[in-house]
Order: structure tokens, then C-alpha cells, then sequence
């Protein structure tokens, strides 16, 4: 079974007819298990795609586009499911900007994780089981921060963060993990930190993993296949070890790879937005 399975998605943000969709009848299947990177420019269209999957943004009405998860629907013609809560029980997101709660400790920002589980009046008192802790703090340890369990969040690096909201996606129980541009604002150790832990739990666990990056050389490093998004259509989709240098210079404009490196950035000398040209 497909985890991710899109068909005809189309989206236009303005209501001006000649204004161009963000996403352009996009097709994709994405197998249980599989670990995607979606890169592209900027602007072509991966975040928009990202929270189309998790029924955060809808796609054009009166347009056939279906977007399942896991077998379900999560949006059709533009309308979200009804059932749309269960399928979103079993998707954890990981975002750019770290989304915990910066007050509330590291542990129980991953016991909020299992919160879906949870009777509604317990999770509203912030009472939670010795077992729901215990589990809380092996999903801790199995990114390496057990020891962090009692410290606030806000407490934490950017790099630390991101991997309680991996340990809060297990504590879900997600089978699909979006990460949207996780390592964005990480600096390169505590990226890699970030996408092993990713690849780790997605070869250990099977849980399908698709992460929007910027960086192509951490497509290629830590994930089996890539799919490009250029101007909101697929400009290519196929196994990363398959990429050409010239397929990423065509997707990105760049000028030919004898550049320096340091001339090679998308967006102005922003760390972490570098790419490398092998
Ligand atoms: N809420 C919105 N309202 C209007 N236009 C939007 C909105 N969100 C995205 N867009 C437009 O849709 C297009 C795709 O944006 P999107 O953020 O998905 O690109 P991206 O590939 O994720 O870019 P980046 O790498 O910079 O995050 C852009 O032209 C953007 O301006």
C-alpha cells in the first residue's frame, strides 16, 4: 500500500484567473517505508505540497485532486475528509520553527505526543500514566536526550528540539513523518544530528519519512529517493543516487559546478541554504 498517494492536486492561492497555481496537477506515490526528500527552489511549491498532505491547506475546489495517507482520504476536490482526525493521529510533523512548547518540560512535550491516545480529561490535567512516562522517555532515549527528560524545552538547542519532536512523532505512534525543512535553521552538526536520527527510525521502525530540504547534498546523503519541484510541477522524481549534477543545475539556475562553492548559494549567503554541486 501506497503511504502517501496523490493525484491531480492543484492549488492556486490568488482568485486572479491568469495568476499561476503554486501546485500543478501533481501525481505521487510515496511506498510505506520509503524515506523522501522533496527539494526544489524556492517557492516551487514543497511546503504548500507538505501541508496539503496533512490537510492544512486544501486544494483547488471543483479540481479532482485526491491526496490519501495511509489508504485514507485526507482531502477530495478541495474539501477535507471527515475522518480526517484519526488519519492526522497517525502523521507527525516536524517544522522549520521548532513546535514545542517552550514552557513545558522535554518530557512532557513528547508525552503530549501520545495525547490521541489519551482520555481527554487526563491530557487537559496533564496527567499522564507511569507507563505513558516511561514510554515518553524511551522515545527520548532513542534519540539520545533521556537525560534532557526534566529541562524546559525553551532550554534546548534548535538541533536538541527537533529531535524531541522526532521522540514526540514516536510517542505518536506516527507511521509518516513530514518534516518541513527541519535542518533549515540548524547549523551542519546538528543537521546531520537531526537526519540520522530521521534515517534511523525510518530503516528501524519503517516509518515513512518525507522531508523537504534545501540542501541536495542531505538528500543525496540520507535519503533513497528525491523528488524535485519546480515552479509547482515535478521536474524530476527518481532514486537520489540517480541525480545528475546537471538536473540539479537546470532545477536550481545555477551556474556549471567549476564555480566555487561559496558562489553557489540559492538565496544569498544564508547559512544552511548553501548546496553542494558534487
Ligand atoms: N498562504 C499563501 N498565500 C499566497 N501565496 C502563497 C501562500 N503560501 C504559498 N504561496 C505561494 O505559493 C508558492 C509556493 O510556495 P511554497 O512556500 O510552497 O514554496 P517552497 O518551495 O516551500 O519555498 P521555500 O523553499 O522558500 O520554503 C509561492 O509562489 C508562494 O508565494
Amino acid at each position: 500500500m501506497s503511504a502517501i498517494a496523490i493525484s491531480a492536486l492543484t492549488k492556486t492561492f490568488s482568485k486572479d484567473k491568469n495568476s499561476e497555481s503554486a501546485l500543478k496537477n501533481i501525481d505521487l506515490q510515496i511506498v510505506q517505508g520509503d524515506m523522501v526528500a522533496l527539494i526544489g527552489p524556492s517557492g516551487s511549491g514543497k511546503s504548500t505540497l507538505m501541508r496539503h498532505l496533512s490537510g492544512l491547506t486544501l486544494a483547488d475546489k471543483h479540481t479532482p485532486g485526491i491526496v490519501k495517507v495511509l489508504g485514507k482520504p485526507i482531502q477530495k476536490r478541495g474539501r477535507l475528509d471527515k475522518d480526517i482526525r484519526q488519519t492526522r493521529a497517525q502523521i507527525g510533523h516536524i517544522f522549520q520553527q521548532f513546535n514545542l512548547v517552550n514552557r513545558l518540560s522535554v518530557l512532557t512535550n513528547v508525552l503530549i505526543g501520545g495525547l490521541s491516545r489519551t482520555p481527554s480529561y487526563r491530557g487537559l490535567l496533564g496527567w499522564f500514566t507511569e507507563e505513558e512516562k516511561l514510554a515518553a522517555l524511551d522515545s527520548l532515549e532513542r534519540v539520545g536526550l533521556r537525560e534532557f527528560a526534566l529541562k524546559r524545552a525553551s532550554d534546548l538547542s534548535g538541533g536538541q528540539q527537533q529531535r524531541v519532536a522526532i521522540a514526540r512523532a514516536l510517542m505518536q505512534k506516527a507511521e509518516v513523518i513530514l518534516a518541513d525543512e527541519p535542518i533549515a535553521s540548524l547549523d551542519p552538526e546538528s543537521s546531520r544530528q537531526v537526519m540520522e536520527t530521521l534515517k534511523r527510525i525510518n530503516k528501524s521502525d519503517g516509518i515513512t519519512v518525507v522531508v523537504t530540504l534545501h540542501q541536495v547534498d542531505y538528500a543525496q546523503q540520507y535519503c533513497q529517493r528525491a523528488v524535485a519541484l519546480r515552479q509547482g510541477e515535478i521536474f524530476f522524481d527518481q532514486r537520489v543516487d540517480a541525480l545528475k549534477t546537471e538536473q540539479i543545475n537546470q532545477l536550481y539556475g545555477t551556474r556549471p559546478p567549476q564555480q566555487k562553492r561559496d558562489d553557489l548559494y540559492i538565496d544569498g549567503p544564508v547559512t544552511n541554504r548553501r548546496f553542494a554541486v558534487a
